[in-house]
């Protein structure tokens, strides 16, 4: 059973449509990074799957029900964009308070706060907090429950590089238990390790999605890889050029050749097959590099169909 199942599915605000015929799923155990532009859908998805928004067309399931469902709302765990919570409640009682809500353990808020590195503060009121303490408390809400499946809008915003990559660190950890997750961030440095596929929507439509490689290899952008320490660099150069590939010398006993994703392994085994590097190094496209890639594409694709 899939954790999340949307088909066919548009949402619209009055006229305007934020979401045209969107089809996706989340398998268990799965981490899915959704990225967008501003105002590209994601919070709408977000909602649609919590049962916040019915869809104008097409269907939402979660863990193989209604998204409104009850059940299925206690096994959801969301941390929103802008986490709220009273100012005057401690870290202790805004979980508890949430707990309640959930129907959690209590006990769980204690060892919550101590995962998320504020057990030292468990006692002084939300006011006190600085954002990344806030933004902390809103992880450990959405942890409450041990959910099926945690909807994260953000995360990183606010956090410091050590609390980023704890974050990261236990979604792993949450992945490896079956948790599925997805996760909608501007923030792609650092994210491309800790998530098995990415979606990319533009305009209200999902532009692409699959996994890193896959995108590489649908995207054709350029992978370099550079060797140094080679005996033969002539040579590779000279059979690299006769094939068609882009390559020239570095530094003094270098190379380096541009080729696609797909091809990259070809171009390894050519040269550990005619040479013995010292060192190589990689160069693939990054989640950056892709993600402006699609964006671009649907921002081509919609001027093309505006001047038709
Ligand atoms: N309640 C609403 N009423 C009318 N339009 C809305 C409403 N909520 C969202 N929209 C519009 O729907 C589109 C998608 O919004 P959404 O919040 O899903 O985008 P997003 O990808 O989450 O953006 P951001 O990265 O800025 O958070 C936007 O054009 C937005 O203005």
């Amino acid at each position: 059973m899939n954790a999340v199942d949307i088909q066919g599915v548009s949402q619209r605000y009055g006229s305007m449509t934020a979401l045209r015929q969107l089809n996706l799923h989340l398998e268990p155990g799965e981490v899915l990074g959704l990225f967008g532009h501003n105002g590209a859908g994601k919070t709408t998805t977000m909602k649609l799957i919590l049962g916040l928004l019915n869809p104008s067309e097409g269907r939402v399931q979660v863990l193989g029900r209604a998204p409104n469902d009850p059940d299925v709302r206690r096994q959801l765990g969301y941390l929103p964009e802008n986490v709220m919570f009273y100012p005057q409640l401690s870290g202790r009682e805004t979980l508890h308070h949430f707990a309640r809500i959930k129907s959690a353990a209590l006990q769980q808020a204690d060892e919550l706060l101590e995962q998320v590195g504020l057990a030292h503060a468990a006692d002084r009121r939300v006011k006190t907090y600085s954002k990344g303490m806030r933004q902390r408390l809103g992880l450990a809400q959405a942890l409450l429950g041990d959910p099926q499946l945690l909807l994260l809008d953000e995360p990183t915003v606010g956090l410091d590089p050590i609390a980023t990559q704890d974050l990261y660190i236990l979604i792993d950890r949450l992945r490896q238990q079956g948790t599925s997750v997805i996760l909608c961030s501007h923030v792609l440095p650092g994210v491309e390790a800790h998530i098995n596929r990415a979606a990319i929507l533009a305009g209200g439509q999902l532009e692409a999605i699959g996994t890193l490689a896959s995108l590489r290899t649908e995207a054709g952008l350029p992978s370099r890889i550079r060797a140094s320490g080679l005996r033969q660099r002539e040579q590779l150069l000279q059979n690299w050029s006769d094939d068609g590939y882009d390559t020239q010398l570095l530094g003094s006993d270098g190379i380096e050749v541009v080729g696609t994703s797909a091809g990259k392994i070809a171009l390894l085994r050519q040269l550990l097959a005619e040479d013995q590097p010292g060192d190589i190094e990689i160069f693939q496209p990054s989640l950056e590099d892709l993600y402006r890639y699609y964006t671009e594409r649907a921002g081509n694709a919609h001027a093309a169909e505006d001047k038709a």
